[in-house]
């Protein structure tokens, strides 16, 4: 990981020790730059996650992950709403976790293959936003 320190600029450096403070080095897996799958960097958490933060994702205690619940109408539109996200999920080979009361969709997203988030999170992330803007 030196050579990570060492390419980081001094707002990631220290990003990058907070998030090695939060997640032990058992927990951060080898980067697999190879894929969207490979797990995030702090310059691209510092750039893909702010505006997730606006839209209402949050974090989740213990884990590298995301989580926001959505609450519609009725339960037609929420499971209107999981329907489009489900096929979209398919094909993105990307799924999220996910629990569903009536008009409440609560999400989690993280990537099970680097264990943590990934670009695929984003992805599916802003695929979930304009699913549940397009609500009515
Ligand atoms: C084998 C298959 O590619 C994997 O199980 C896919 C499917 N859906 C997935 N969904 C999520 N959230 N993370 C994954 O790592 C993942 N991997």
């Amino acid at each position: 990981m030196s050579w990570l320190k060492s390419s980081l600029t001094p707002s990631s450096r220290v990003l990058h020790a907070l998030l090695a403070s939060r997640f032990p080095a058992s927990l951060r897996p080898s980067a697999n730059m190879a894929s969207d799958s490979h797990w995030l960097n702090p310059e691209e958490r510092e750039q893909l996650l702010p505006e997730l933060k606006a839209a209402g994702w949050d974090d989740v205690e213990g884990r590298d992950a995301l989580f926001k619940e959505f609450a519609f109408k009725n339960f037609n539109q929420a499971f209107g709403f999981m329907t489009r996200v489900a096929l979209q999920a398919e094909k993105l080979n990307h799924h999220p976790e996910w629990f569903n009361v009536y008009h409440k969709v609560q999400i989690t997203l993280s990537t099970h293959d680097c264990g943590g988030l990934s670009k695929k999170d984003v992805k599916l992330a802003k695929f979930i936003e304009q699913a549940a803007a397009s609500v009515h």
